[in-house]
Formats: structure tokens, C-alpha cells, sequence
């Protein structure tokens, strides 16, 4: 790593002796994956926690957000429900992914139908076909850690006038 990047110390602890310490693949990566430390069925329809074995001690003034990996958007249909995820930097307890499959039920048991992609291996249960199983390890999510200023908040009768004013919500032309 160059000294061009900002950086801060981020204490760890592990909850589970198989929680898998972040480290950033690449030296301009912006993201570290999250790993899941346990086996965890997902039904179509179905939401899951998903526990990465791990507590931050974030300093305060950052959060850890908690972002979709692409791979998996794009080659599978669990999404992250709640994306970005926020981690404050004032809690101790277990990061955890929360994941939506947005799969409908097949209504055919068969082959469960691997979650991340990787550890590719089919599992015969009687699941719906359309259940994704995320395996202890996979890589399920990454972690970003960004600075979060804090706002004093100003209640005030007027706001000043802007270019955009009230228009939003695709006043700038996209249909619905
Ligand atoms: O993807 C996530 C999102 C949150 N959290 C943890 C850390 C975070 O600090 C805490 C609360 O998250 P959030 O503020 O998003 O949830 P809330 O529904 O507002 O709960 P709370 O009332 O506890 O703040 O849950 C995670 O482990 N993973
Ligand atoms: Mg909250």
C-alpha cells in the first residue's frame, strides 16, 4: 500500500475461532469481503442473518458499511436486504449479513443451488430446488469502511433556493 491512502487502526475480535480476518485482496481495493462462519440454508422467499464471527471496534467518526459483492448479484438472486448495511461505530456485537433469495419456490425438491458461487458443490436435501445454501467460508459480502461526519441539525422557516428546488423522484425526465 502507498502512503496516498488514508488509514486507521480498526481493532477485531473473533466470536468463533473460524471467523476469517478482513485483508483487502488488492492494494486499491475499496472493499475487504465479509465470510460466512456458518452453514446457512436460504428457502426461496426467505431471509437470512448470516453471522460473520467478528466484532469491530470502530473509531469514532467511521462506520463499516456493508455492500453487495457483484459476483454475486450477477450470477445468483440473493441480494442483500438491507444494502448498504450500516455498522455503527459505537457497536461491539457480531457483524452479520442480512440476505434476501428473491427466487419463487419451484416447488421441486432437488439440488440445492450454492449461494456464492464458490465451494461450488451440490447438496441432495429435500429443499426447494430454488434454495441457496451459503457455505461457512464463502465470501457473502464486503465491508467498507468510510468516514461519517456528523450533522448539527438547524431548524430554520426557509431553506435557500436551488437549482433543483423540490424536483426529484425522476422530475428529470425517466418514466415509470
Ligand atoms: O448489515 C448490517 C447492519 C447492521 N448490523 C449491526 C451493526 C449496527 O450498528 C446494528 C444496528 O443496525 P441498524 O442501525 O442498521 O439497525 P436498526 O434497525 O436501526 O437497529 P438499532 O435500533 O439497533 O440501531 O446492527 C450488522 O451487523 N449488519
Ligand atoms: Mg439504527
Amino acid at each position: 500500500m502507498t502512503n496516498e491512502r488514508p488509514v486507521t487502526q480498526v481493532k477485531i475480535k473473533k466470536l468463533h475461532q473460524d471467523a476469517v480476518i478482513p485483508a483487502y485482496a488488492r492494494a486499491m481495493d475499496a472493499g475487504f469481503d465479509l465470510v460466512a462462519v456458518e452453514d446457512t440454508l436460504i428457502a426461496p422467499g426467505q431471509s437470512a442473518k448470516v453471522p460473520t464471527g467478528l466484532a469491530f471496534a470502530l473509531p469514532e467518526g467511521f462506520e463499516l458499511q456493508v455492500r453487495p459483492r457483484s459476483g454475486i448479484s450477477a450470477k445468483t438472486k440473493l441480494r442483500l436486504s438491507n444494502a448498504p448495511g450500516t455498522v455503527d461505530a459505537g457497536y461491539r456485537g457480531e457483524v452479520c449479513v442480512l440476505i434476501d433469495n428473491i427466487r419463487i419456490a419451484s416447488g421441486k425438491s432437488g439440488k440445492v443451488c450454492l449461494g456464492a458461487g464458490e465451494n461450488e458443490v451440490t447438496v441432495e436435501q429435500e429443499v426447494d430446488a430454488h434454495s441457496y445454501l451459503i457455505k461457512k467460508g464463502d465470501r457473502i459480502a464486503q465491508g467498507v469502511i468510510a468516514i461519517v461526519p456528523v450533522a448539527q441539525f438547524e431548524v430554520v422557516d426557509e431553506l435557500d433556493e436551488t437549482e433543483r428546488g423540490a424536483g426529484g423522484f425522476g422530475s428529470s425526465g425517466i418514466k415509470s
